[in-house]
């Protein structure tokens, strides 16, 4: 028997199953043992090499961002749209066969955007290009899951779902398990809290069901069992994920209203190019995009060629922005001089823990220069407003 099918066989099993405190253990048991098929499912097939007809693109810019979504909803025609690379966009189903990737100016920071095909329900167990497309999702910074706002609601459940069993967790962060294998010593189980899902008995067996006998197991927060799962597998991947409805010229205002409260929801229409602005601002946001600006002593900072830094990946603090600019530099650094909204008055001198905030501006003094303004002489300064403004751009700092 397949994977597949034993799959289908133990949901099956699940569906029959009555849930109650009674069956609590043998559910539990049965959703590890899904969750280990479907990471074998995940592994490539033996022989064959790493990746092979994927549709590994470069990665490219400050971020990627990649468009899921069924067939035909518009992916083409918002990437040709948002990025002015064309890819072609047509009335037929699976029009786009591969991945094409375009750059979004945002900021002054450059974003990858990647078109893909459409995937169909039953994409993570292979249907059409399914796994391919997912394995771009998966190496995204943030998926835009575009969807038609004339179709049924059902369809963002069905995406939803595709992704999560394979172990993508859209708008989630990582359950506050902390979860240590041992070599020795038993299995302790702890938590902070009361817990109403999960007790010692069910973790042991989950655990059992993995062969693990030996491990610490503290839960921070009323988890379920699906989050203990995921802690053991380890291989989850969390993306925020922004829910597109496009084609909003083809239904009722009401719908339109109504879809647009939706959480983490933009509406747009590619067609009367409604609402890209706001599909932009809310990409950016959700990305988490962290612009410094280097101030070279005496001089002022180059606002049109921020480095870009990101709280999620690498880090924003003063020694990730040394480290971007050079791997050496951190060794000659005495302190920095920060403007902008995360110092509390200005400039304010920093170590290389010191957490930058989007669009702070940042001196480096090295070890063996001396700078310009002393740390008294801009005390008095701690009135000035607490955001690099533009209009302040274009007033010289000091230093
Ligand atoms: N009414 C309306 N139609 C749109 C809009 N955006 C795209 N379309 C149409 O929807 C159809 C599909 O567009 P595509 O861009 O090819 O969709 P896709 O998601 O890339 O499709 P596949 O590559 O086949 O998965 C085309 O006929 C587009 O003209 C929109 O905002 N409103
Ligand atoms: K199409
Ligand atoms: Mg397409």
């Amino acid at each position: 028997m397949g994977i597949i099918e034993r799959i289908k066989e133990i949901e099956a099993e699940m569906a029959r199953t009555q849930k109650n405190k009674a069956t609590e253990y043998h559910l539990g048991q049965l959703k590890a043992k899904i969750a280990k098929l479907r990471t074998q499912l995940l592994e490539p097939p033996k022989g064959s090499s790493a990746g092979g007809d994927g549709f590994e693109v470069t990665k490219f810019g400050h971020g990627r961002v990649a468009l899921i979504g069924f067939p035909s909803v518009g992916k083409s025609t918002l990437l040709t749209m948002l990025t002015g690379t064309h890819s072609e966009a047509a009335s037929y189903e699976f029009t786009t066969l591969t991945c094409i990737p375009g750059i979004i100016h945002y900021n002054d920071t450059k974003i990858q955007l990647l078109d893909l095909p459409g995937i169909i329900e039953g994409a993570s167990e292979g249907k059409g290009r399914g796994r391919q497309v997912i394995a771009v999702a998966k190496s995204s910074d943030l998926v835009l899951m575009v969807l038609d706002a004339s179709k049924s609601e059902g369809h963002r459940q069905i995406l939803t779902r595709e992704l999560e069993s394979v172990g993508l967790r859209l708008n989630k962060r990582p359950p506050q398990i902390y979860f240590k294998k041992k070599k020795t010593g038993g299995i302790s189980f702890n938590s902070t809290l009361p817990l109403t899902h999960v007790d010692e008995k069910l973790c042991y067996q989950i655990l059992h069901e993995y062969k693990i006998h030996n491990a610490e197991v503290l839960f921070r927060e009323d988890a379920t069992v699906d989050d203990l799962i995921d802690v053991i597998e380890g291989n989850r991947k969390y993306i925020k994920c922004v829910y597109v409805y496009n084609k909003i010229d083809v239904i009722g205002i009401d719908d339109v209203d109504k879809l647009a409260r939706r959480p983490n929801s933009v509406v747009i229409s590619c067609n009367l190019k409604l609402n890209l602005d706001r599909l932009l601002s809310k990409m950016w946001e959700e990305m988490g995009l962290v612009r410094v600006y280097t101030k070279p002593q005496g001089q002022q900072p180059d606002f049109s060629d921020p480095v870009v830094l990101s709280a999620d990946r690498g880090g924003c603090t003063v020694e990730d922005f040394c480290n971007h600019i050079h791997r050496n530099l951190i060794k000659d650094v005495k302190y920095v001089l920060v403007w902008g909204t995360s110092a509390r008055h200005y400039p304010q001198h920093c170590g290389l823990g010191h957490v930058l905030q989007d669009e702070d501006v940042v001196q480096i003094v090295k070890k063996k220069e001396k700078e310009e303004g002393g740390r008294g002489r801009f005390k008095s300064h701690s009135t000035a407003p607490a955001r690099i403004s533009d209009r302040q751009k274009k007033a010289p700092l000091k230093t």
